[in-house]
């Protein structure tokens, strides 16, 4: 994710997507299940609310699934509808038809009524960078790469991708800006790789990371570095991690980039579980 988001694009990506919302009947919103609310545009319900919405948790597997379970009933109550997902493996996909025509049911209902002839379902993915966009476009798309050609009177060339016959997917998702500004939603980000380690300091990200794990998941922080006990103060935790870990400079002294990196790195790779970064109810 190379995109710095500037005013100026930001306002570009804000009217692309709009632009993009006019050709389409359903808006699938992709989040980061691990962080479903610091995953998602500041302005997005905003931004689609003219059009009904689904939002897809993906990474569903990378998340902590009793987590997920807490997050599908949060949105419900908020009268969403929101499916888990893990676009990687293909589970979930399913889903996303039925949920479709259900969340779509009284527009589809009135075109019968006038006799219209059902057409495909015309959906856009919508989502900030690194979320699994392009990753999902693929999955749904795999037995008809075909695309449908341009739609004459559509000055962006848009593409409709065939998904099965009952939707018709663009192409080009709809891309929008996390809420970075935000210094923790920032750390969640980094942690999760949505951001580039080199927005943020290495250090604070791990700081971060590690008081996260310490105060939600200890045992596998204590089982995964061998710990006893975690110490208190973040300094002796970072010590005890690169003792363990042989992330130590010539000389002796502990080698903090080197322990940070270790340790995003497992996070990462799922070495200490499926984890989520944020919960219900909690302030972000
Ligand atoms: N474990 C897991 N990984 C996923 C899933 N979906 C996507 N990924 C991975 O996440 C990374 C980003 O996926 P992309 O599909 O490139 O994301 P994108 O939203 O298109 O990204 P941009 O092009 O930056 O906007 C890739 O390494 C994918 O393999 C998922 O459901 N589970």
């Amino acid at each position: 994710m190379a995109i710095q988001w500037f005013p100026g694009h930001m306002a570009k990506a804000r009217r692309q997507v709009t632009e993009k919302l006019k050709l389409i009947d359903i808006v699938y919103e992709l989040v980061d299940a691990r962080l479903p609310l610091s995953s998602r545009n500041p302005m997005i319900d905003e931004i689609v609310s003219v059009k009904p919405r689904i939002i897809l948790l993906n990474k569903a597997d990378m998340a902590d699934p009793r987590i997920t379970k807490e997050w599908l009933s949060y949105f419900k109550e908020k009268g969403m509808h929101a499916l888990p997902l893990d676009a990687q493996s293909g589970k979930g996909l399913k889903e996303i038809l039925p949920l479709s025509k259900l969340v779509l049911k009284e527009k589809l209902d009135r075109l019968e009524a006038k006799g219209v002839r059902p057409r495909a379902i015309r959906a856009l993915i919508i989502g900030i960078p690194n979320v699994g966009k392009s990753t999902l476009i693929n999955r749904l798309a795999k037995k008809n790469m075909a695309k449908t050609g341009d739609r004459p009177g559509v000055t962006t060339a848009q593409q409709w991708v065939k998904v099965g016959k009952e939707i018709e997917l663009l192409d080009t998702p709809g891309i929008l800006w996390p809420k970075f500004e935000d210094q923790l939603v920032g750390y969640k980000l980094a942690v999760t790789g949505a951001i580039k380690d080199t927005i943020l300091n290495l250090q604070d990200i791990t700081v971060y990371a590690l008081n996260f794990l310490r105060e939600n998941y200890p045992e596998r922080l204590k089982e995964r570095y061998g710990l006893e006990e975690i110490p208190e103060e973040i300094v002796p935790l970072f010590d005890e991690i690169a003792n363990r870990r042989g992330c130590m400079m010539s000389g002796g002294m502990v080698d903090y980039d080197k322990t940070s990196e270790l340790v995003l790195r497992e996070i990462r790779s799922e070495k200490l579980g499926a984890l989520s970064f944020e919960r219900p109810g909690e302030e972000i």
